[in-house]
């Protein structure tokens, strides 16, 4: 039968089914995850203590409960402001908490005044879940997490609108009640929509948690691990993508394909890890020189790639000879002394009908051409 009673335990067994759900995300070392399983401990606890009462003692009913239930929510919210990046109001979340707890106690042990203690409780929830629903729907988020965010922070919203009118119709005194989870049909709805709290954010949360290990996932797969720059594999799909368009509006397409010169010699006298620093700092340079629809991506061991959109032959010759320039002198991890570090470039200009594979190929011959050349020089492909 629904009644209050029932309503309170379901959602408690609800929220100790979303708890283990979460604990397997524990590791996956995204913040706020910590904040989110203790706020649906908390809210567990309150629930049950909630369900309790007439059969406990007030104060664990109502004192305890209700604070135990609006620290659930305040997790929440610092869990999405780590989540989020966003820096968490502890003292006003704390002095509103505080002042929450003294009021209630006041219109429970001064003057007992059940309706202005449910209007308290509905009000601070809804401008929590409030807060909640602006910080998640304002977030950027791509494509992805977008779905999630938009969910999570709409019930939000719905959960504020819920808590508001439950505070007013309280506040107001429309409907009186004998206690505060009277199985009256009206009460029984405010309560089914406080009740959903935690499990629509349990999931909303699990479904975000889901999209950050993804976004993480691809970045893995597209981003090199020490350099930063685009995976080879990732390369290939966005010199893909640019071939539709390039297709499409018939615009030039250069690639420079360059490689350290004499690396094995760098990491012989330097060490390996001096080696890696000349990597990453190459890509960083390279990443100042190119604009922000160029890209670079490590394709071999010190080899790079470097994608031009829109640029034909002399405007890709000038950036090559820039780069050449540029990475003519890397420092090595200290910066205590020059690492002699030049790089041998092959050009290619993309042609009528010619495919990335091709492309890549015959930027490959001209850097073989720089190389058998003498290095440190560009080479650019014929046609
Ligand atoms: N430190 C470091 N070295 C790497 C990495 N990947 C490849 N290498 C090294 O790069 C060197 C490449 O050597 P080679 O292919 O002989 O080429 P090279 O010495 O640059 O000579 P040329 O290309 O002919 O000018 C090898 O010693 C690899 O071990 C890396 O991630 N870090």
């Amino acid at each position: 039968m629904l009644n209050s009673f029932n309503l309170l335990l379901l959602t408690a067994a609800f929220g100790v089914v979303m708890l283990f759900v979460l604990l397997s995300l524990m590791r996956s070392g995204i913040p706020g995850v910590r904040d989110w399983l203790l706020a649906i401990v908390s809210a567990v606890v309150a629930l049950l203590l909630f369900a309790g009462r007439g059969k406990i003692a007030p104060i664990l009913t109502i004192e305890l409960a209700n604070t135990l239930y609006a620290a659930a929510i305040c997790l929440l919210y610092t869990g999405f402001c780590r989540f989020l990046s966003r820096p968490i109001p502890v003292k006003t979340l704390a002095g509103s908490l505080a002042l929450l707890i003294a009021l209630l106690s006041l219109f429970h042990y001064g003057r007992d005044m059940l309706h202005v203690r449910i209007a308290l409780v509905s009000l601070f929830h809804g401008a929590l879940c409030l807060v909640i629903g602006l910080l998640v729907l304002r977030a950027s988020s791509d494509d992805t997490a977008r779905y999630s965010r938009r969910f999570t922070g709409c019930m939000a919203i719905f959960f504020a609108f819920c808590h508001g009118v439950r505070g007013i119709v309280h506040g107001s005194n429309l409907e009186q009640l004998s206690s505060a989870f009277q199985s009256s049909p009206v009460n029984l709805l405010f309560i089914s929509m406080g009740t959903m709290v935690i499990p629509v954010f349990s999931m909303g949360i699990i479904m975000i948690v889901h999209n950050r290990m993804m976004e993480q996932a691809m970045a893995a797969a597209n981003r090199d691990f020490l350099t930063g720059a685009w995976s080879r594999r990732a390369f290939f799909e966005l010199a893909e993508r640019e071939l539709v368009r390039v297709r499409r509006t018939g615009r030039a397409l250069s690639l420079l394909l360059f490689d350290v010169d004499h690396f094995k010699q760098i990491n012989d006298t330097h060490g390996h890890a001096v080696g890696d620093r000349v990597l990453q700092e190459i890509v960083q340079r390279v990443e100042k020189e190119i604009r922000g629809m160029d890209c670079i991506a490590r394709v071999g061991g010190e080899e790079f790639a470097v994608l031009l959109p829109e640029t034909d032959a002399a405007a890709a010759m000038v950036i090559a000879e820039r780069l050449r320039l540029t990475l003519a002198a890397v420092p090595d991890a200290a910066q205590i002394r020059l690492v002699p570090c030049t790089v041998s470039i092959g050009m290619a200009v993309r042609t009528e009908q010619e495919s990335v594979a091709d492309l890549m190929r015959r930027a490959d011959t001209a850097l073989y051409q720089a190389k058998a050349g003498g290095r440190n020089r560009i080479a650019s492909a014929a046609a």
